[in-house]
Order: structure tokens, then sequence, then C-alpha cells
């Protein structure tokens, strides 16, 4: 079924997911879609193997961990959380050079805690790795001493950016 994009999220400089200056990262791409999920976009390069043409299973929970932990500021983008828990469930191999989509929701939300659950998926729709992970939100000056400017967290549009994503 293929869901309207309502939003594009914010990269940053230097995160091993989403920071665009980063050489050996994921450079990944986050929209938020009109049915409340969020959906991460990336293609792994050979930097981010385990076995050859396999992608590094701590990989899978970095990508996992992020799109959860970014799926809450979809309902208000202020909310920061450090995640406090991860659990992943590798299913299939997932292979290098494909580009690949990772699903992320929100399942229960308190003032102090979050939680949510992400599926990374294959691009035949088969579903490879499933998180469960939860959150503790914190002021972001309490997390680090950021910067937006400094940290370049921006939303980057691209040619590639879809309208529609059909999960
Ligand atoms: C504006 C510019 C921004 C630029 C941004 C640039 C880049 C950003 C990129 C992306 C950002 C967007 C979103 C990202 C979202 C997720 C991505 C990944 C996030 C991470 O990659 S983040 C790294 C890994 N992560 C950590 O680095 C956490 C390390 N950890 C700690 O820092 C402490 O552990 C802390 C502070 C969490 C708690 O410590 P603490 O001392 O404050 O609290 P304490 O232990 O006393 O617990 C207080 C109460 O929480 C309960 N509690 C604790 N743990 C619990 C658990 N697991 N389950 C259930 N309840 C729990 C206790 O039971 C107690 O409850 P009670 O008060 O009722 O007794």
């Amino acid at each position: 079924m293929k869901h309207k994009v309502i939003k594009k999220q914010q990269n940053s400089k230097k995160c091993l997911v989403c920071g665009l200056k980063n050489d050996l990262g994921l450079k990944t791409s986050f929209y938020e879609l009109e049915n409340g999920e969020l959906v991460a976009i990336f293609t792994p390069i050979e930097e981010h193997q385990s076995y050859p043409e396999r992608m590094h299973g701590g990989i899978a929970g970095a990508i996992l961990d992020e799109t959860i932990g970014r799926a809450i500021m979809i309902k208000d983008k202020n909310i920061w959380g450090v995640t406090v828990e991860l659990n992943v469930k590798y299913k299939k191999p997932v292979p290098l050079h494909e580009e690949l989509r990772v699903v992320g929701r929100i399942t229960r939300d308190s003032s102090r805690l979050f939680e949510g659950t992400g599926e990374i998926l294959l691009s035949n729709g088969e579903v490879a790795v499933t998180a469960i992970g939860k959150y503790m939100k914190m002021p972001i000056e309490k997390i680090a001493n950021f910067d937006e400017a400094d940290q370049e967290w921006q939303t980057v549009w691209s040619d590639q950016d879809p309208s529609e994503i059909e999960l």
C-alpha cells in the first residue's frame, strides 16, 4: 500500500545514521507518513558489512534504534530520547548496495519514557530485522551541548525524495 509523505525530517553533520558529513555513515533520509509511521531510506555500503555482502547486525540495530527514536518527533519535534533498551531480532540477511526501507512507530508514550517498534524491509517487502526500543525523554541541553547550526541539524531536500512510499 502507498502512503503519502507529509514531512522530511532533519539530517545532521556527524551522526552515524543521519550525518551527511560522516564518510562512513548511512546518510539516512527520514520521512513522516500520513499514517503516523516514520520511514528511513538508506543504502548500505561495503564499510557496513559483517560477512562479505551481508550488512553488519550492529548497523541494523543502529538504523532501527534511530528510526524508532525519531518516530516520537512526528507527534512533537521537540521530544528527544536516549535509548535505554533495544531488542533486535535478525530473521534474514540484509544485503549491501540495495536501497532499504526501515519503518518505525511509537507504541507507548508516557511522561518520561516512550517505546516503539520497527522493521528493516528487503526490496521485495520481506521483513529482515525487527526491533523493540525503549527511550527516556530528555531535554536536548541535558543530552549534549548541541548547537543546531554547528551540527547542521536541518532538512536537506533531494531530487530523490519520494512523495509516496510503498509499504
Ligand atoms: C538541536 C540540535 C540537534 C543536533 C542533533 C544531531 C544529531 C542527532 C541525531 C538524531 C537525533 C534524533 C533522534 C534520535 C533518537 C534516537 C537515536 C539514538 C539515541 C542514542 O543512541 S542515545 C545513546 C545510547 N543511550 C544512552 O546513552 C543512554 C545512557 N543512559 C543514561 O544516560 C542514563 O541511564 C539515563 C539518563 C537514561 C537514566 O539515568 P538517570 O540517572 O537519569 O536515571 P535513573 O537511572 O535514576 O532512572 C530514572 C528513572 O528511569 C527509570 N529507568 C531507567 N532506565 C530504564 C529502563 N531501561 N527501563 C525502564 N525504566 C528505566 C528508572 O527506573 C527511574 O525510575 P524511577 O524514578 O521511577 O525510579
